[in-house]
Formats: C-alpha cells, structure tokens, sequence
C-alpha cells in the first residue's frame, strides 16, 4: 500500500511519497523519515518536533501521561487524608469536591480530545493509517470507560464516606468549603459584581498578548506604521479597559471582605459573651482576642480576596492555555509536559508550608500571650523586679517562632528556586522549539511573540495558584477554629432567648440553697462544696466565714448563677423558683455582688457607675448612688467631675476609691440580694473607714449575704454560717458560736478576724 501525504507544508516541493508496507513499516519514497506526519513516524522525537493533530500520537501520550500524574497526585492527597481522617476531617469535605471536580473535568476533557482527534483523523482520511487510528479509538473508549466508571463508582465513594463519617462520631465536621463560602453570603451581590468585572479584566489580560504579537508580525511585515498604529490604539483601549476593570474587581471584592469580616467579629464576639464562666477559666485571653483579630483576617482574604484571585488566574490559566492551543498545539503540548511536575512540588511544599505556618502561629500565639500577661500586670512585674525574667519568657516564646520562621524561610526560598528551574526549563524547551518553529517558516516571529507572553501569564497564574491552595488550607484551618467559637453553645444562658423564663415579680431578696454539691468544670477531681443547705429570709444579713480556700466565694458565684451546682437546687424568693428557670437579665436587675477585686472600664467614672444599667440614668441618681458609697467627693474633687476617665481597670483611682464606684455601681442597680465580698486588701485607716460606711449604707434595708473579714460585720449579722473543706460546719449568732469551746468559728475569731474592725489578711 502507497499514498502520497502534503503534510503541513505550504510547498509541495519536499513531499516525499510515504509506502506503508502490510507490516505496517513506514517508508518513504526518498528514503528520509516521514517526518511531516509525526503520527507515522518511528521516533518519538520526530513525532513531537514534527506534529500534526491529525496524525500525531504525541499528544495523546501526553494527555494520558498528565492524568496518570495528576491521579498520583490526587488520590496520594486522599489516602493521606483518610489515614489522617481525624486530623483533616475539616478538610475531607474540601478536598472530596475539588478531587471530584477535577477528575471529572480531567476526564470529560480527554473524552473530548479524542472525539475532537478522531473527527480530524477520519476527516483527513489521506493521512489515516491502521495503528494510529487503532491508538486513537482505543484512547477514545479508554476514556469513555473511565468516564463511566467514575459516575458509576461514585454512590460507592459516597457510601465510603459515610462508614469514615461514622468512624468517628465524636469529631464534628465544621468547616467545608460550602460553610466557608457561607460566610460571604451576605455579599452575594457584590461578589456577582466583581466576578461580573473579574471575567471582563481577565478576557483584557487574555486578548492583550495576542495583539502584541500582531504589532510585532505588522512591523516585521507591513511597509507602512497605519497597521501598527491601529492595533496599538486598539491595546491601549484594551489596557483602559482592563485598569477600569481591574479597579472595580479589587474594589468590590475587598469591601466584601471588609464587610464579611465586620459581622464575623461581631457575631464571634457576641458568642463569646453567651458563653459560661466556665469556658474563659479554661480558655486564655490572648488566644481569644488573636481569634477575634488574626484568624478572622485570614478568612477575610479566602472567602473573598482569594476566591477573586482563583478565579481570576484560573481564567487567566484556561484562557491562556485555550489561546496557545489555537496559536500552536504542538508548542503548547511541550508546555504541559512541565506542568505535572511543578503541581507535584507546589502540593507537596503546600502541605509542609501548612504544617509549618501552624507550628508558627502557634509559638507567634504563645508569645503574644506572654506579652500581654506582662503588659497586662506591669504594676506587679515591677514590684518584683521581674522585667527581666518577663523578658527572658517572651524571648524564648519568639526565638522558638523565629526557628521556625527560619525554616518557613528556606523552604520558600528552596521552593523559589526548584519552582524557577523547572519554568525555566519549561520556558527553554517552548523557545527552542518555538525558534526551530520560526527558522523552519512554520510559525511567524509576532505568532511565537504572542505565545512567549501568553506562556509568562500561564507561568504566573500558576505561580499564584500554587500559592493559593497554600493559603486556602490556612484558610481552612482557621476557619475550624473560628467555626468553633460560632457554633459554641454557652451551656448557662444570659438571657430569656425564648421568653419561657420566670421574672418573679414577689421576689424580697429570700433565698433557700438546698443540698448543693459543687466541683469546678476545669477542677472535676476536687470537691468544692458538698451538701451544702441554708436559707436567708427577707431582709436578714447572713455572714458567711471560714478558712480560705473553704468555698465561701464559690457559693456567692453560685448563686449569680456563674456556674450551675453539680446537684441539689438554689431557689429563690418566697414561691421558690428553682434558679435556674429564672430570666439571667432579671437576675442581674435584683442579685448584685460587690467583689473584694474591686474591677473597673477603662471609661468615665459615669460610665462605670452605669454599667449595669440599660438607657439613660439620671445625674441626679448617679449623684445620689455615689453619695450613699462615699465617692462623691472625691469625685467632685477632680476637674472633670463624673467624666474623669479612670484608666484600664481603674488604674488611675486609688484602692479605696475604686471599691466605693463598685458600691455606687451595686446600689445604683437597688438589688433586692446584694452579695458582698468583704475587701481584704489594705487600705488605710481613713479609706477603709469610708469603705466600710459605704458597705454598711448599702446593707440598709436589704437581705445580705456577705463573706465577712470584719469582726463588726459577723457582729451584726442575722446569722453566721461557717464553711470549712467545703462543707457548713457550724452556723447560728456571733454569739452562740463564740461560746464553744473548740469551735472552728471561736479559733477562727481569735486568729483571723481581729477585734477593733482592723482589716485583716486571710
Ligand atoms: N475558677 C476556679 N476553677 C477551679 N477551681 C477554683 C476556681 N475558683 C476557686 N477554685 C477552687 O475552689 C476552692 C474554693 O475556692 P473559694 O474561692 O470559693 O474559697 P474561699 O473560701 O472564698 O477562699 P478565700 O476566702 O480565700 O477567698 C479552692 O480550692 C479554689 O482553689
């Protein structure tokens, strides 16, 4: 069998005639290799420099290579992942759509290719031959096949996921990608707008080499500039075009982000509030306020400003390869044959850089909350002389950072490196090729212009991609710890969410503890309170004592309802509603507690007064609430009066006078049940007299339950409970106690609570 092929030439002039043989050898009539047609030839090498669509099985090799890399590639991520499972399980659901998404398209894309070949090769039936066209059809039903099989097996991957989801109950998957993207749903339209303008300034970038080319190919050729000049104004308007655009793109996108992160802070913030004492004795401060800062920002960037940049190379990067392909599929097929590999050592460097960035924040955390301790506690830190060791703390938390930052650093450089070689060589093989192209006359100068520049956006689209997943699965990774604060319930409510709860409108300060056991939810090995039951009727002052750490202060959180009792009931006024089932906001209207910490805003001293109190608060009540706890005068004594700002935590006022705000504070709510912290700080004699007045201003005419420190409150009081080890161990008048002779109450009174009202320490 003979026939004569044109091959690609524009001249007819080295056609040579091609025999094949019924052993299917190829020949040529001059004896050369059929070079023009790669597809019958019998070197590799001739099929590539020499490609035809129509007759080359080049591509094919490469298509099938690519997926095989691509694959590997992405079913090593799975397995890791699944090994993993508890590790990535926020992950699984991400990376479950991206693997679908992308083996789907890898598919589709080849099964399309080798319907596309086939058309072609049946089409130009000059050029058909038994092998290639077997290569061909086999591709084809190879392709099909995987196709099926992958819609097919995926009922079976789902069901697979179910039994992994069911492996560990206990780990809830909270952050996927669909919650991610959740978050900006608020921003829709703004997000439509800038993907609307992001399709439009990525399609500027895309047409923009080609007519650089065209500039190129019409000074080369063209006698006169009118070619050139129109098609320069036709870039430029391009170029307006896309800075109009590209403008408009950033603009919407970064405002949305703004926007998103603007109500993620405040809905985080507001969560934290619900939540129970309990979860900030067990959580740090700097960690919540990083959360609140820091890992909000990065999600900011991944809903919004990462989404604009994936989609936007992503255009580029489809756009671009598309062009090439028009421009010149063989040179383009030379390109790709880099790609795989610069996937392979982007994914595997995000992951490290993932695991790195982590270990970094978490050292970067560590510090930070070093630092704010001691910025915090200055005062302390200076009253022992400990800057140094402060100093020491903090330097060792960051130099642990700094190595690993160090580490950050050379991969990322090594990453730099490795990822530039392998362009570069990408780039060297297209320009060789491309070169041997334009000497052969097959290719014109302005055509490979325009495929070098195309080939620099594709190079730089992967670049920023690569660099995204990076970003996506930190991203990802903070977004569990965000979700974690959203969805955290606070297991003792703040408020009547439901408008179920008792307001009791007879309530008179009564209250009843009834077999309450108690041990901290961060402290479950240590029982703080067992069995303990007392009742203080309406109007009675009721002295709680004992030695320290007996429990006194964990009933009066008790009965703020800070914790919940472990068992036994606290009931309230003379209906005896369980706490429990009372309204929070009501409880904080009618039970206040004046804490021996005396604790202050850093706002006006108006300000800290009405802290408790919604709306407007008359002056002359705020006056009348100061007056009664002793603090007016010094009040008035400053130049700004009730407006004096007191510094953070108060730390412009004395002892004294921070105690008395928390008084007028406390009186200015009029509680029906004040609970009181006798202060065991030293004050002088003068502040602790005007201390003591104003707590005993404030008892009139009220049912107080009070730790006492003062021989002069246990005196006065209705009653004095003992609690010892958790537990009331003798209870009745100051009196009756004092008489038992080794009683805890007489031992107690004769060592610590000193006669004469001096202020004692524990
Ligand atoms: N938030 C907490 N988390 C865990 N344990 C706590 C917490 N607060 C107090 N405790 C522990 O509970 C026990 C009782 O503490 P509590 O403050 O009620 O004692 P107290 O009688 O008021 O002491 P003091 O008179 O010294 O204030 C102590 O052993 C203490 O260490």
């Amino acid at each position: 069998m003979s026939f004569q092929s044109k091959g690609d030439h524009d001249t007819d002039d080295d056609v040579p005639i091609i025999n094949i043989t019924d052993d299917n050898v190829i020949t040529t009539s001059n004896g050369n290799m059929p070079v023009e047609n790669g597809g019958r030839s019998h070197s590799l090498v001739d099929d590539i420099t020499h490609y035809r669509f129509s007759s080359s099985i080049f591509d094919l090799v490469s298509v099938s290579t690519f997926k095989f890399v691509l694959f590997i590639i992405l079913y090593t991520e799975l397995e890791t992942r699944v090994i993993f499972q508890l590790y990535y399980q926020s992950y699984s659901s991400l990376l479950r759509y991206l693997l679908i998404l992308l083996t789907l398209t890898s598919h589709l894309i080849s099964l399309a290719y080798s319907i596309v070949k086939l058309l072609f090769v049946l089409k130009n039936t000059s050029s058909l031959q038994p092998i290639y066209l077997s290569i061909v059809y086999i591709f084809l039903v190879f392709s099909s096949l995987e196709l099926i099989g992958f819609i097919i097996l995926q009922p079976y991957l789902n069901r697979l996921k179910l039994i992994e989801e069911k492996r560990d109950l206990s780990v809830k998957k909270k952050a996927d990608l669909k919650r991610l993207l959740s978050l900006s749903k608020n921003e829709r339209s703004l997000i439509a707008i800038g993907t609307f303008f992001l399709i439009l300034s990525a399609a500027t970038q895309i047409v923009q080499p080609y007519y650089f080319g065209k500039i190129v190919d019409n000074a080369l050729k063209s006698r006169t500039m009118k070619e050139v000049n129109t098609n320069l104004l036709i870039l430029f308007i391009i170029n307006c075009v896309g800075a109009l655009t590209s403008f408009i793109r950033s603009w919407t996108f970064e405002l949305a982000g703004q926007r998103m992160v603007y109500r993620l802070r405040k809905s985080i913030f507001s969560n934290l509030t619900k939540q129970e004492i309990a979860f900030f004795d067990e959580t740090r401060t700097g960690e919540l306020t990083n959360r609140l800062s820091s890992d909000t920002q990065v999600l900011q960037n991944a809903v919004t400003v990462n989404i604009s940049m994936l989609l936007r190379f992503s255009l580029q990067l489809i756009g671009s390869l598309a062009v090439m392909f028009y421009l010149e599929v063989s040179l383009t097929l030379v390109l790709m044959a880099v790609v795989p590999v610069v996937i392979l050592i982007s994914m595997q460097y995000g992951k490290l850089v993932r695991k790195l960035r982590k270990t970094f924040q978490d050292e970067l955390a560590n510090a930070g909350t070093t630092a704010e301790e001691c910025i915090s506690n200055m005062r302390t830190v200076r009253m022992f002389g400990s800057e140094r060791k402060m100093n020491i703390n903090y330097s060792d938390n960051v130099y642990k950072s700094y190595l690993v930052g160090k580490k950050l650093a050379f991969n990322s450089g090594l990453f730099m490196g490795v990822t530039g070689l392998l362009t570069a060589a990408g780039i060297s093989a297209v320009l060789w090729y491309g070169a041997k192209l334009v000497h052969d006359g097959k290719l014109s100068a302005g055509l490979l212009t325009s495929f070098l520049m195309y080939m620099l956006q594709v190079a730089l689209a992967f670049a920023f991609l690569s660099s995204l997943y990076g970003d996506f699965m930190q991203a990802v990774g903070a977004s569990e710890r965000i979700f974690d604060l959203l969805d955290k319930k606070g297991k003792i409510p703040t408020e009547d969410e439901h408008g179920q709860m008792a307001k009791p409108h007879e309530f008179d300060g009564s209250i009843r503890v009834q077999d309450v056991c108690f041990k901290y939810p961060t402290r479950q090995d240590q029982q703080v309170l067992t069995n303990i039951s007392f009742e203080i009727k309406h109007g009675q002052k009721v002295a709680l004592v004992g030695p320290s750490g007996g429990g006194k202060s964990t009933i009066a959180s008790l009965i703020e309802r800070f914790y919940d009792p472990t068992s036994g009931v606290i009931y309230l006024g003379p209906t005896s509603i369980p706490l429990t089932d009372v309204d929070p906001l009501w409880l904080r209207e009618h039970v206040s507690f004046v804490n021996q910490e005396p604790c202050l805003f850093a706002c006006s001293i108006k300000d800290n007064i009405c802290f408790g109190k919604q709306g407007e608060v008359a002056m002359e009540e705020i006056i009348r609430v100061a007056k009664q706890a002793n603090a007016h005068d010094f009040i008035d004594s400053f130049d700004q009066k009730y407006d004096t700002l007191v510094g953070e935590r108060g730390v412009r006022l004395s002892g004294g006078q921070k105690q008395r705000i928390c008084i007028a504070r406390s009186l200015l709510i009029n509680p029906q049940l004040l609970l009181l912290d006798e202060a065991t700080s030293a004050l002088d004699a003068e502040s602790e007299h005007l201390v003591q007045e104003a707590i005993e201003r404030a008892m009139i005419d009220r049912t107080v339950l009070v730790i006492a420190h003062r021989l002069s409150t246990v005196r006065n009081a209705n009653r004095v409970i003992v609690i010892d080890k958790g537990c009331i161990v003798e209870q009745g008048v100051h009196e009756e106690l004092i008489e038992k002779d080794e009683g805890i109450y007489k031992k107690l009174v004769l060592r610590q609570l000193m006669p004469g009202d001096a202020p004692t320490k524990k």
